[in-house]
């Protein structure tokens, strides 16, 4: 059961508390994995995938039979500062396109069997520009966290959170940046592609921001000050998954700078999720090393909305396939040497 969340505390405290995998079940798994008709460790990370996966659901056999993506779009005070290629009422229109099944991500998700929702946040009241002050206040972030929270299908067996929100490659950036220290430049990529002019001024817009916000705290305050609305939206929907033992599967650069938030605040926050894949935003690859992750794909895409961690459930779903459907050598009659 999710608790109510009321403010920041109620957050933090959910975030601390006790939740982990299935130890019976991950050694169900584990045992499972050894019988299978095939020699140790053919199915390669197939075969730790559905082991992680059995454990976070408490069973030593599962299914993945409903994923859950959903699609959360922001907008950003700091487009004024010219960061993106695309203007800012192209979020809106997106997510028109998203209801009406046009996007990139609704195929994608259809094609992996998954629901698709998508939530808007407060489109026409953008957040404040980082560089002048806090992104979000307290109350804002904490209403952003909540429609993450909130979002998520309690029924729901893998989640897939993505985003859209033209100038989102800035903020996370500018996360990346302060989480992990380092130049701007080392973590600002062209998002929608900005030319080379356009790239000097995002890394200053990032730079300008990370100084102002220091000193401001933790993963969540920084989220705070440098993030967005549908970024913190993911990050209470990932957060959310974890209680409610949801197994989740990163997307991109965005995603994963939301996903840095929790895992600045607790170690373990991630533990429930894997990288669905490595965009070709430049210092995505940088940001899943930092998080201990290892992409299952990596195929060059650079859009967001969730395309990548859609495009990675099928892997999922696979793992979870051969090791819930095999025969073992003993039910099958096979000589396990
Ligand atoms: C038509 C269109 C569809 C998109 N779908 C995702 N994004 C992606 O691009 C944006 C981030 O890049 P930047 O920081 O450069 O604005 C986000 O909305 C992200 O989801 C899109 C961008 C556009 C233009
Ligand atoms: O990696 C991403 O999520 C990404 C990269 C570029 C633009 N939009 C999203």
């Amino acid at each position: 059961m999710l608790p109510e969340l009321s403010d920041m505390k109620t957050f933090r405290e959910a975030l601390n508390g006790d939740s982990g995998p299935d130890e019976a079940a991950l050694q169900g798994a584990a045992d499972r994995n050894g019988q299978l008709t095939k020699p140790p460790g053919a199915l390669g990370r197939l075969e730790d995938l559905a082991i992680w996966y059995a454990g976070w659901r408490g069973d030593a056999r599962p299914l993945i039979s409903a994923p859950q993506v959903i699609v959360f779009a922001g907008n950003h005070g700091v487009t004024a500062q010219g960061v993106s290629a695309f203007p800012p009422e192209v979020t809106v229109q997106m997510v028109m396109n998203f209801e009406h099944g046009g996007a990139a991500i609704n195929q994608l998700a259809k094609a992996a069997g998954a629901t698709m929702d998508v939530h808007a946040l407060e489109l026409d009241r953008p957040t404040a520009d980082f560089t002048t002050g806090p992104a979000m206040t307290e109350t804002e972030l904490v209403q952003a966290l909540r429609v993450g929270w909130t979002a998520v299908d309690p029924n729901a067996d893998l989640l897939v959170v993505g985003e859209m929100g033209i100038g989102n490659t800035t903020p996370a950036a500018a996360i990346a940046c302060a989480l992990y220290g380092g130049d701007a430049a080392d973590w600002t990529g062209r998002g929608t592609g900005v030319d080379d002019a356009g790239l000097a001024n995002k890394t200053r817009v990032v730079a300008e921001g990370v100084t102002l916000h220091a000193d401001s705290g933790d993963g969540l305050d920084i989220l705070r000050c440098l993030g967005g609305r549908e970024i913190a939206a993911m990050a209470g929907a990932i957060a959310a998954a974890r209680i409610l033992r949801i197994p989740v599967v990163l997307d991109g650069f965005i995603c994963s700078a939301a996903a840095a938030c929790l895992a600045n605040v607790r170690s373990d926050a991630l533990d429930h999720a894997v990288a669905g894949h490595q965009s070709a935003e430049g210092a995505h690859g940088a940001v899943l090393a930092q998080l201990g992750k290892k992409p299952l794909l990596d195929l060059g895409l650079r859009l967001g909305e969730g395309s990548g961690g859609a495009l990675a459930i099928n892997i999922l779903k696979s793992a979870v396939a051969c090791h819930s459907g095999m025969a073992t050598f003993a039910e099958a009659g096979v000589s396990d040497g």
